[in-house]
């Protein structure tokens, strides 16, 4: 592709141009469908659409594996014809990225109240069987998504949320209008912009030298433990959010903390996940539960947790009434951020 940036580097006396990367013309043909909506509407001619009913992605089942199915435009203007629905309803859909080749992908929820239908929701047995799929909650079907689709769904998901909870503008309380693209949404009489929202939130795994911290809400699924994780309160930098949610959960003080990765994530309803290992004074580590945010808090030695990550979610209950303990599955950043802690102990107990 003869693609070329606008800067240009001068060399003795010629300017030579850098032809762009695959990944920046991708990003740059992103950031013109947000902002013309002529390109975005001429994009959905060419894209694929993945379809929602109430937050819910449409899947096929596939070998233990669940399988997000694309539309074209001309398959959903048929899908909702059949089902007597207005074809401005695809005007609800999101831009949720693009292949390398300039695919643009979309996201659209059949199940939500639009201004272009009222009644689609009444339809979606019919709309499944039509479909060959179904419509399954996410936070059922997340960890038997392969990663790509599952990323994907998660943004998808957000950002409808996001479309469905803000129709009106919280100063005039008229009718907000979005763009094509969906990343953003207009109140006509005062001109107000909003743009999509994500809730900041730590995730910490704390450790003191040759322990970590795991804990469990009364809400998880029995006999999982992940790290400490807390929203971020309005003014706090991600340092403070990560001393006060461990002092606060677990009576604890951090010493030092080191940042590790992040990951979106579509729960409760979109949060930036920041994930941080932390660690305590080896002098300091008696834990104090605070019972109205956990169930129960420990430390958990090495092997512990090496064992652990290697076990699948299990609910049966063990002979002795306690349910076997194991750690939250691969695709969750906790997963990720207690197996390189473990990997990281395995390392330094190595001989030199
Ligand atoms: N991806 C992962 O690996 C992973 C692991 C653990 C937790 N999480 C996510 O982290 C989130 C936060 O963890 P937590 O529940 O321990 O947080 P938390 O300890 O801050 O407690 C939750 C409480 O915080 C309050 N809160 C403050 N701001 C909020 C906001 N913007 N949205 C919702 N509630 C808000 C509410 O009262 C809520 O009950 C969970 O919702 C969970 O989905 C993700
Ligand atoms: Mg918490």
């Amino acid at each position: 592709m003869f693609l070329y940036c606008g800067i240009a580097c001068r060399r003795k006396f010629f300017w030579c141009y850098r032809p762009l990367s695959t990944y920046v013309t991708k990003t740059r043909y992103l950031f013109e469908l947000k902002e013309d909506d002529d390109a975005c509407k001429k994009a959905q001619q060419t894209g694929v659409f993945y379809l929602f009913h109430g937050l819910a992605p449409l899947l096929q089942t596939s070998a233990h594996q669940y399988l997000a199915p694309r539309h074209s435009l001309l398959e959903l203007e048929r899908l909702l014809g059949k089902f007597g629905q207005d074809a401005q309803r695809i005007e609800d859909s999101v831009l949720i990225g693009c292949s390398e080749q300039q695919e643009a992908w979309f996201a659209l929820d059949l199940g939500l109240d639009s201004s272009f239908s009222i009644s689609a929701s009444l339809h979606k047995p019919e709309m499944e069987t039509e479909l060959k799929g179904s419509f399954i909650e996410l936070r059922k079907a997340l960890f038997q998504l392969n990663a790509r689709d599952a990323s994907m769904l998660s943004t998808a998901q957000a950002l409808l949320r996001w479309h469905d909870a803000h129709q009106f503008c919280s100063r005039s309380g008229q009718p907000t209008k979005k763009n094509v693209a969906g990343s953003k949404r207009v109140c006509p009489s005062n001109n107000i912009i909003y743009y999509p929202q994500m809730a900041p939130v730590v995730i910490t795994l704390v450790s003191d030298g040759t322990r970590c911290l795991l804990a469990r809400q009364s809400s998880f699924p029995k006999g999982m433990y992940s790290a400490l994780a807390g929203f971020c309160d309005i003014g706090e930098s991600v340092e403070e959010t990560i001393r006060r949610e461990v002092a606060e959960e677990v009576g604890l003080e951090v010493e030092s903390l080191q940042y590790y990765a992040s990951q979106h994530w579509p729960f409760p309803s979109g949060s930036l996940m920041i994930a941080c290992h932390a660690t305590v004074k080896p002098g300091q580590t008696e834990i104090q539960v605070n019972l109205r945010e956990l169930e129960t808090a420990a430390w958990f030695s090495h092997d512990e947790v090496a064992t652990a990550l290697k076990r699948k979610g299990s609910y049966t209950q063990q002979q002795n009434g306690t349910f076997p303990f194991w750690l939250p599955p691969k695709l969750a950043i906790s997963h990720q951020l207690i197996k390189e802690w473990v990997e990281k102990q395995t390392c330094s107990s190595l001989p030199a």
